[in-house]
């Protein structure tokens, strides 16, 4: 049963929320940050203590992405099972930070890992969120050429979350990069197609087709910005929400 926090009821039943790899590194330049983890560990774990049912899909930019080792020559697809491969990896610790604050989670992976994670099964995750389990679905998609943005938006549509919340570095979305544009202004609400029309680079386009094509909003905001999340779930107006009429 969702609960009251400070009056306010929680928005949605389930979210799925997408953590950029590059927000666990903290300061870092590579890896993970456990501070980082921890923190963020303890803010997932604030919704499923009002009732909110979590899945979670973690980047792997942290570590290795299949364009980047693409650029230095290596083969494309093989770059991007090392990406993949390297979701599992936050996935894991990710697990990890929230087992040890208590929080029952577990990792599935889209791509087989006997022995370290189950499998990918969307019937057992609708059971396992139910039942208060943070599940986290690593190893984006399974395919190269895809981003864990699209998986995020493909896994929230599949589990039928009330929203897809992605958590990044900057505040929202904006006319441009605001890390490169210091004059760029942030839009508090956005349609997909202006999404596509303005070329907004915030995500690729294959995430916002599909949130598009199946109706499901998008809200993006900062990760780094500590009580953002719940804000989020409790219905303030963190950052920028996406949706078909605004
Ligand atoms: N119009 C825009 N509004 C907001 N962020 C943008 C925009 N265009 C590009 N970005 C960039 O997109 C990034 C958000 O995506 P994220 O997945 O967290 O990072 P990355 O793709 O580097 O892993 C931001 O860090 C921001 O620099
Ligand atoms: O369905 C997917 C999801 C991810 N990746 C690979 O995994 C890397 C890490 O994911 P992403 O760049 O989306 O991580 P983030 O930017 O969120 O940290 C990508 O660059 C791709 O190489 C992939 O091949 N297929």
């Amino acid at each position: 049963m969702a609960q009251q926090v400070g009056g306010r009821q929680p928005r949605y039943k389930r979210i799925l929320l997408k953590l950029s790899g590059e927000a666990l590194m903290g300061t870092e330049d590579f890896g993970i940050d456990p501070k980082v983890l921890d923190r963020m560990a303890l803010e997932i774990g604030q919704l499923i203590g009002i009732g909110v049912q979590v899945g979670l899909v973690i980047g792997g930019g942290n570590l290795f992405r299949g364009a980047a080792l693409s650029a230095v020559g290596m083969d494309r697809v093989t770059g991007d099972h090392m990406g993949m491969l390297a979701t599992v990896m936050n996935s894991l610790a990710m697990r990890d930070a929230l087992e040890r604050s208590n929080i029952p989670a577990l990792v599935m992976s889209a791509i087989s890992m006997v022995g370290v994670t189950d499998h990918y099964d969307r019937r057992k995750a609708m059971g396992h969120l139910k039942q208060g389990k943070v599940v986290i679905f690593s190893a984006g998609t399974g395919n190269p050429f895809f981003t864990t943005d699209s998986a995020g938006c493909l896994r929230g549509i599949e589990i039928n979350a009330d929203v897809v919340l992605k958590a990044t570095k900057v505040d929202g979305v904006y006319t441009a990069d605001p890390l490169k544009d210091p004059n760029a202004e942030k839009f508090d609400n956005l349609t997909y197609d202006e999404v596509l029309d303005r070329k907004l680079e915030v995500m690729d386009l294959t995430a916002i087709f599909l949130c598009r094509d199946h109706n499901m909003p998008l809200r993006v905001f900062n990760m780094n910005k500590p009580g953002a999340l719940l804000n989020v779930v409790l219905g303030g107006a963190e950052g920028t929400l996406i949706e078909e009429n605004k």
